[in-house]
């Protein structure tokens, strides 16, 4: 009896276990509740996703993960290299091609007829005073060359080319010095001030200067004290950005002395070689804006002395550009012209004329509008240039 029992209870227990694993199954498997769909979740969904993406057949059919695809980053801003200043002048004497026309052709023209009589002396005079040379250094040039044609009974065209060179070298002062100061003292930057007339193309020439600069080894800051034109900030910073190099600039309308004093204090804690100061175009009839460009050069020098102020003068505006510039001599003290826009001039005597009136020498040129079209002077490679043959030969 007890043996009945004890079956019946093991067929109980039995059955007890095998229905709770039927069940248990069933309640795990058992899916979340849903929440109703409506249309709007659907679209919203399909937007979300995009359009289906068609997976590649080797992933379908193989079960190989694709590679994800390259990740294109933006190219990193590329920093030229500019052109080397050696040997510029000689790349760009093709620039003076309206010059040339004047000098190489007129005056050697001139030079080589047959008979020098008083008429052509005067028309050598009346072309070198077309050419901006200025009264007094045409003078003197004709003169010169009277004399020693006379004297050295010169006639043929190689020896009178020799003869107009070295008058036209003597007429640009070949021993003025004019190196640029850019190198630092002690640790501390070279300052540079560019100043002149508007549009003479002063920022641009800032631009150029930077790259002459970085050319020939050195580190450079540009400040952007042209405060009045917020483009000209713009235009300075894209110019820098071209070489790597910094811009400080401030808001629009700001105090230019201070702009100006920013940017030589960060050079210095920077420790650049060189600090270009750009500064506004003013016309030197307005007194209150020479005083600030009085200001400016003040303010400046509180950092120590300015180790070069270079007035930018446009060479197709002649000698009544000439008579503007020599106030800003006045206000600052100009140690170095650079004299640009030569390419778009017949009148490349306007160097002599600038040298002898304001007494200051020509450093650069600028010879176009391309980013390496400046140049630095050299009055026997400028004269060589101007006559447009190859190199004159030894002069007497
Ligand atoms: N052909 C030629 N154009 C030049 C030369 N230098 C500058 N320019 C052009 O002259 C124009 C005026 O140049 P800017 O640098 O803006 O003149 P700016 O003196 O700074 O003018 P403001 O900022 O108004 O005072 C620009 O179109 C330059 O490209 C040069 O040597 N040759």
């Amino acid at each position: 009896m007890t043996e009945y029992l004890l079956i019946a209870l093991a067929l109980l227990g039995v059955l007890i276990l095998g229905g709770i694993g039927l069940v248990v199954p069933r309640l795990r498997r058992r899916p979340e509740p849903r929440l109703p769909r409506t249309e709007v979740d659907t679209r919203a969904e399909e937007e979300l996703a995009g359009p289906p993406v068609q997976a590649p057949e080797a992933d379908l059919s193989t079960g190989v993960l694709v590679e994800p695809p390259p990740v294109i980053e933006a190219p990193a801003p590329t920093v030229e290299v500019p052109e080397p200043t050696a040997g510029r002048l000689v790349r760009l004497r093709s620039r003076l091609a309206r010059s040339q026309n004047v000098f190489g052709q007129g005056l050697l023209g001139l030079l080589s007829r047959d008979r020098l009589d008083e008429d052509v002396w005067e028309e050598i005079e009346d072309n070198l005073i077309t050419a901006d040379v200025g009264i007094d250094a045409t003078r003197e040039i004709v003169d010169r060359l009277r004399e020693r044609t006379r004297v050295l009974g010169t006639r043929s065209a190689a020896e009178l080319r020799a003869l107009l060179a070295a008058e036209l070298v003597n007429a640009l002062d070949p021993g003025l010095d004019r190196s640029l100061r850019t190198a630092p003292k002690e640790g501390v930057p070279a300052v540079l001030l560019v100043v002149g007339i508007n549009g003479a193309g002063k920022t641009t020439t800032c631009g150029k200067i930077a790259r002459v600069l970085i050319a020939d080894g050195r580190s450079v800051l540009l400040g952007a004290a042209d405060t009045f034109r917020a483009a000209a900030a713009d235009q300075l910073e894209t110019w820098a950005g071209r070489v790597g190099a910094e811009t400080v600039r401030g808001p629009e309308g700001a105090d230019p002395a201070s702009v100006a004093f920013d940017a030589v204090r960060r050079g210095i804690d920077t420790g650049v070689d060189t600090v270009l100061v750009d500064t506004a175009g003013r016309l030197q009839n307005k007194v209150g804006l020479m005083d600030e460009l009085g200001k400016v050069k003040r303010v400046v020098e509180k950092h120590g002395p300015i180790d070069e102020t270079l007035l930018v003068l446009d060479a197709t505006t002649g000698q009544n550009g000439l008579e503007q510039a020599r106030v800003f001599t006045e206000v600052v003290n100009v140690t170095g012209v650079v004299l640009t826009k030569l390419d778009g001039t017949a009148k490349g005597g306007i160097v002599i004329a600038v040298q002898r009136k304001l007494g200051i020498p020509v450093k650069l040129v600028g010879l176009g509008e391309g980013p390496d079209d400046l140049a630095p002077f050299d009055a026997a490679q400028f004269v060589d240039a101007l006559l447009g043959t190859e190199a004159p030969g030894p002069t007497a």
